[in-house]
């Protein structure tokens, strides 16, 4: 099938989202990912914005990219000007990037209400804006803002707005959903009057505030678009732009068309959480093809299933995006994902044997108490191999105090904790001081177990997450405490719960502690 060109503006419509801003150096870094990915091209900010767009369109130019375009970014003229003496024009082709993309007003109402000029003009506007960067600029990219809503509401008038581009010589014009209110049955007829009065090549930039950005890009690529904009995660303007992560893999896996290669289709996961980590930002679990839920398999019918054969539950091989199955472990388990799970830990369990039931039972009971084991796979391993009689016994705590006191009203609270574990036949009694009763407990039973295992050193706590069960006894409720722990090779979950919060964070320590000591133990063989 047809090249379908992959435009994309995180660098500028998804920076124009909330709680989202990168540094000249994340831009040129993401950049060199997109071209990674094999995007065609790149919006890279709009130079007559800020001094930050101008200088990424200095920097970029020391980047070493394979094929990607770099595009800037602005508008037609201002009204009562000239392209020559306007000063975004005159940025944009300073800028010297390989593409200039500008907007103007299709729709009546906005040439009314924001340009405040009247239709004549506005048509004036976007065809010398146009046919004056064509002189000074490779390409030229037309972006038609606010299309659909301006053919809505007057489309002789957003008709002739688009012949005023095509008549500048423009290379593509880009049918623009900007307030994102289009549903998908109502590109195709759309288009069809497009194509029907123009000759030039049509692209397509929908935004996401009625959720069919991907769906609206899809149409309109199946109705004749050469050219989708979107962003990698969707981010952009008020609800987003057209997710990149979503619409490449549709258009390569299932609309047949050529845009990225297949390794560089493999490698979209890593992009998409490169970016989200570069906007700090957590990524989205439940994002389709990249998230870590798009391919974790929680029902046990579902689990069953996919191990017979995965196209049951999974509209794509994950590997082809870079992504994998999970099986999660759940109160919704059936026996299939108790055995999915025990081939992940090399355990070996028989689906007759009666322990696999056991393991379910207890599942099902310990979460009906609060226990979560979705996110506490190494707490729901141990309690595999508690269940089957293999695990190994490294230490004893035989008991803890924790004291949390407060002398005066303006001094700080200390915390301090005592432990007594036991390793083989010795016995060891250790205190530590920490930043809260829990800190104190973790520094306390480091300190004690640091003795006969070293290891436990190299244990960093990434995230402690307390959750209050609804029981309605305020304070005295029900506390689950997830911890999330890790050293330099791999991160691990585990799970405690009690009416006591340090009862509970100390559960989820220990299992955090024993899971580290099994898996060393397994790497020495
Ligand atoms: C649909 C989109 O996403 S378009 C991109 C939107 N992105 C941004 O706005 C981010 C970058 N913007 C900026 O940095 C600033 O808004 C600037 C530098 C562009 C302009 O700043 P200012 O000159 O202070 O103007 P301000 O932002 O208040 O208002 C926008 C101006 O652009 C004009 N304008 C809006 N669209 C167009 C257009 N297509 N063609 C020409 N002028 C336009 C408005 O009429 C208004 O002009 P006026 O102040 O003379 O009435
Ligand atoms: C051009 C643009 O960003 C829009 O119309 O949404």
């Amino acid at each position: 099938m047809s090249l379908i060109h992959l435009y994309d503006t995180t660098l500028r419509d998804g920076t124009q989202a909330e709680d989202v801003s990168f540094l000249v150096a994340d831009k040129i870094r993401i950049a060199q990912q997109l071209d990674e990915l094999g995007i065609h091209y790149i919006e890279g900010g709009w130079p007559g914005s800020n001094p930050k767009d101008i200088s990424f369109f200095k920097e970029i130019k020391k980047a070493r990219l394979k094929q990607v375009k770099i595009a800037a970014f602005g508008s037609t003229r201002r009204a009562r000007s000239t392209p020559e003496k306007d000063a975004n024009i005159r940025t944009l082709i300073q800028a010297e990037p390989d593409t200039v993309t500008i907007f103007g007003k299709t729709w009546d109402f906005h040439v009314h209400e924001a340009l405040r000029i009247s239709l004549e003009e506005n048509l004036e506007l976007i065809n010398d804006s146009l046919a004056y960067l064509k002189q000074h600029v490779g390409e030229v990219i037309y972006d038609a803002e606010h299309f659909f809503d301006g053919y809505k509401a007057n489309p002789e008038y957003a008709l002739k707005t688009l012949k005023a581009a095509e008549d500048a010589g423009v290379d593509c014009i880009v049918l623009c959903d900007t307030n994102g209110g289009t549903l998908p049955h109502e590109i195709p007829p759309i288009m069809e009057k497009v194509q029907a009065e123009i000759g030039a090549a049509l692209g397509i930039h929908a935004h996401n505030d009625s959720e069919c950005a991907v769906a609206n890009s899809l149409m309109a690529v199946q109705c004749g678009a050469v050219q989708v904009q979107g962003t990698i995660n969707g981010f952009g303007e008020r609800c987003g732009n057209a997710n990149l992560c979503s619409i490449i893999p549709a258009l390569k896996l299932k609309l047949q068309h050529d845009c990225v290669t297949d390794e560089q289709l493999a490698n979209l996961r890593t992009v998409s959480r490169t970016i989200y980590e570069m906007a700090n930002m957590i990524p989205r679990k439940h994002q389709p093809y990249v998230g870590n839920s798009a391919f974790a398999h929680k029902g046990g019918v579902h689990v069953s299933a996919i191990q017979r054969h995965p196209e049951t539950y999974e509209h794509i091989r994950p590997e082809l995006v870079g992504n994998v199955t999970r099986v999660l472990v759940s109160d919704l388990s059936g026996r299939s994902n108790i055995l999915a799970k025990a081939e992940q830990f090399n355990i070996n369990l028989d689906s007759k044997d009666p322990v696999t039931q056991e393991i379910l039972e207890n599942i099902k009971d310990l979460e009906n108490k609060g226990f979560q084991f979705e996110g506490a796979e190494a707490s729901f391993e141990l309690l595999m191999r508690r269940a089957l009689g293999t695990m190994r016994h490294f230490f004893s705590v035989i008991g803890f105090r924790v004291i949390d006191s407060k002398r005066h009203e303006d001094e700080k609270p200390q915390s301090e904790a005592t432990v007594q574990v036991k390793v083989g036949g010795r016995i060891e009694h250790t205190a530590a001081e920490g930043n809260g009763p829990v800190n104190a407990l973790d520094n306390a039973l480091r300190k004690a177990l640091g003795n006969f295992y070293p290891q436990l050193r190299e244990v960093k706590l990434f995230d402690y997450k307390v959750r209050v069960l609804p029981a309605g006894k305020g304070t005295s409720s029900v506390t689950r405490v997830l911890i999330e722990s890790g050293d330099k090779e791999t991160r691990w979950g585990t799970v405690g719960v009690s009416d006591n919060i340090i009862d509970a964070s100390y559960q989820a320590l220990i299992d955090s502690f024993l899971y580290k000591l099994i898996r060393d133990y397994r790497a020495e063989g």
